[in-house]
């Protein structure tokens, strides 16, 4: 990365949100569609991306498993029309690839297709596009962080002390002058397990205080933990995205982190 690359700003988009975690499986889809609800929910002009090549999941969480985006003229281009669910401009690389095979892409071939869904996508006009990008460093975020302009990122991860490596090489990409993209936090997902029938009570499956020694090592703010809540694996894993906040914990959780990206 010797060259620097002029970014581009997507004039009717006022906010590029990037979704990024330093391994996979982690809820970083899980978060990025929960944060859009919640952006959606309080009336801001949503957008989500899904440009993770390597497990696309909104296909799935938006029970849009069949679907094909339609190609339209608008403003003498053609464009991608983003399908609409609970309020949210829903559009995804999955709906382009077969999921169920590996994605075999090359780098320049990753970069393009990202660029072109971001691009080409007819968004409208709006607030907030959430990115969920692939778990790690690679092309797609370079492609990203590097050609567009965004606000900030989020960097999802689970109380294990195992993730520190991971997520300090997602931190680090943040930083590198050549990006410059600000981190609005740290997201501990899966932070305990409260029992439906005791809310009150607390078990730290994972161990406790992950999330936050790995924001004190960071020097970056703990923007929201979230708790494990089996109803919202079983809502997300049906594709019914509407029933996410409905759980009063889940819904707090979110609300912190939209908090947290609004504030900035
Ligand atoms: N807080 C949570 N409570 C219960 N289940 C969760 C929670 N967060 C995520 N899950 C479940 O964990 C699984 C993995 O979540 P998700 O797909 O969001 O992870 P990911 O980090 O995006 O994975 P990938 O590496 O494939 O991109 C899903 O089945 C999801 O429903």
């Amino acid at each position: 990365m010797n060259q620097q690359i002029e970014k581009k700003k997507l004039p009717n988009i006022k906010n590029i949100i990037i979704v990024a975690s330093g391994k996979g499986g982690v809820g970083k889809s899980t978060v990025a569609a929960g944060v859009a609800m919640s952006l959606a929910g309080e009336g801001y002009k949503t957008g989500l991306l899904d440009a993770d090549i390597f497990g696309p999941s909104v296909p799935l969480l938006f029970d849009l498993q069949d679907a094909k985006p339609e190609v339209e003229v608008r403003d003498g281009k053609q464009c991608l029309m983003p399908f609409e669910k609970y309020g949210i401009k829903l559009m995804s690389i999955g709906f382009f690839i077969d999921t169920k095979q590996a994605v075999v892409w090359r780098g320049p071939r990753v970069s393009s297709g990202i660029s072109q869904l971001l691009s080409d996508t007819y968004w409208g006009e709006l607030d907030y596009l959430v990115i969920d990008t692939p778990p790690g460093t690679g092309d797609v975020h370079i492609t990203l962080l590097q050609n567009f302009e965004t606000s900030g990122a989020v960097v999802v991860t689970t109380p294990q002390q195992m993730a520190l490596a991971d997520v300090k090489k997602a931190v680090d990409m943040f930083n590198d002058p050549q990006i410059g993209t600000p981190i609005f936090g740290i997201v501990e997902n899966m932070a305990w397990f409260s029992p439906t029938a005791h809310p009150e009570e607390k078990y730290f499956l994972f161990g406790k205080g992950g999330g936050q020694s790995l924001a004190n090592e960071f020097n970056l703010p703990l923007v929201a933990q979230i708790p494990f809540n089996e109803k919202m694996g079983e809502s997300c894993d049906a594709g019914k995205m509407a029933e996410l906040l409905t759980d009063k914990s889940i819904k707090a959780a979110f609300n912190q982190l939209f908090n947290g990206i609004i504030s900035k």
